[in-house]
């Protein structure tokens, strides 16, 4: 069943996209912990064969089950390393594996002031991210890791102004000094990479976490808090000039509060709300500071990007 052709095989990665899995940790004083996660886990190595040769026999299963044993299982970053590190160490061919898990939010249901141990809801559709790339053929095994989130959805009501931009004879949009900001951050932070102990000669390797730097990959529990809360906080208090000027503190800041956080990616689309013209009932509603009815717009949107990385 081999094909060949005019071409070679100059990539290959395989494995298995949105996989489920719910993991409870009962506490022995009946709290229970909880994590939801989507996680994909693709592989690289030495698989040729299956594809140009039909030859099964080097293909591993990816969706085996690591969440019942895996000490790591309630923080999504060393999950994902500990499942990376897993498949490419029991493998010998196995050279790379890339493995994403996104967390979903549950968060304790407050009865009369206090969380419950084992009632939770669904707090928001924002998801934290981490990808982590196991390569076992680099200079010693490393796990690089990015941490992040996306869709956390946000707006301010005033706050937020942009002026001074290009105008042509072909523009439009008008200078505004007062306007409602809205986005859905989306960001992604890259850590100085892990060393991973041993060199998956069919033996587990083992996270070689060298404590030198707290906050770092294996730490991402602490840095995506922070990241978070340093998003949401810059969001809120900064006179924002532009979705431009406002990302880069963003990115500035959390720089500034995670020594082990290399560069910063952020994703802004600017969710336009327009003031609707009442000017033909005798209403003032476009005037920045009349403006109180707006039109929220799916489509278009702004879309501001950019990294910030650590000089
Ligand atoms: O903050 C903004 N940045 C832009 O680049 C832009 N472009 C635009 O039409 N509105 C805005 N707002």
């Amino acid at each position: 069943m081999s094909s060949d052709g005019p071409g070679f095989l100059a990539t290959a990665r395989y494995g298995k996209d949105k996989v489920r899995v719910f993991r409870t940790v009962r506490g022995t004083d009946g709290v229970h912990t909880i994590v939801e996660y989507i996680v994909t886990a693709l592989l690289e190595g030495a698989l040729d064969v299956s594809y140009t040769q039909a030859d099964n026999s080097v293909v591993v299963a990816t969706d085996s089950n690591l969440a019942k044993t895996s000490p790591h299982v309630l923080s999504p970053a060393r999950f994902a390393v500990h499942l990376g590190t897993h498949l490419v160490s029991k493998y010998v061919h196995l050279t790379k594996a890339v493995v994403t898990v996104q967390q979903l939010r549950w968060a304790r249901i407050g009865v009369d002031g206090a969380a419950h141990p084992h009632a939770f809801w669904r707090d928001g559709d924002e998801k934290r991210i981490v990808t982590a790339v196991v390569d076992k053929t680099a200079d010693g095994a490393v796990a690089t890791v990015e941490g992040g989130l996306k869709d956390l959805l946000v707006l301010k009501s005033t706050g937020s102004a942009f002026e001074n931009f290009v105008r042509d004879e072909y523009t439009t949009l008008v200078e505004v000094n007062d306007r409602i900001f809205s986005t859905a951050v989306d960001l992604a932070y890259t850590y100085a990479p892990l060393a991973i102990a041993g060199h998956g000669d069919g033996k587990e390797l083992d996270v070689k976490h060298v404590a030198t730097k707290s906050g770092d990959a294996w730490d991402d529990d602490q840095v995506a808090t922070k990241a978070r809360e340093i998003t949401l906080k810059v969001f809120a208090t900064d006179d924002s000039a532009s979705v431009q000027a406002t990302l880069y503190k963003m990115g500035q800041e959390i720089l500034a509060a995670n020594p082990a956080v290399m560069s910063v990616q952020i994703s802004l689309p600017n969710k336009h709300y327009i003031p609707v013209d009442m000017k033909y009932i005798g209403l003032d509603n476009t005037t920045p500071s009349k403006a109180e009815v707006f039109v929220p717009v799916d489509a278009p949107s702004g879309l501001i990007t950019a990294s910030v990385a650590r000089a």
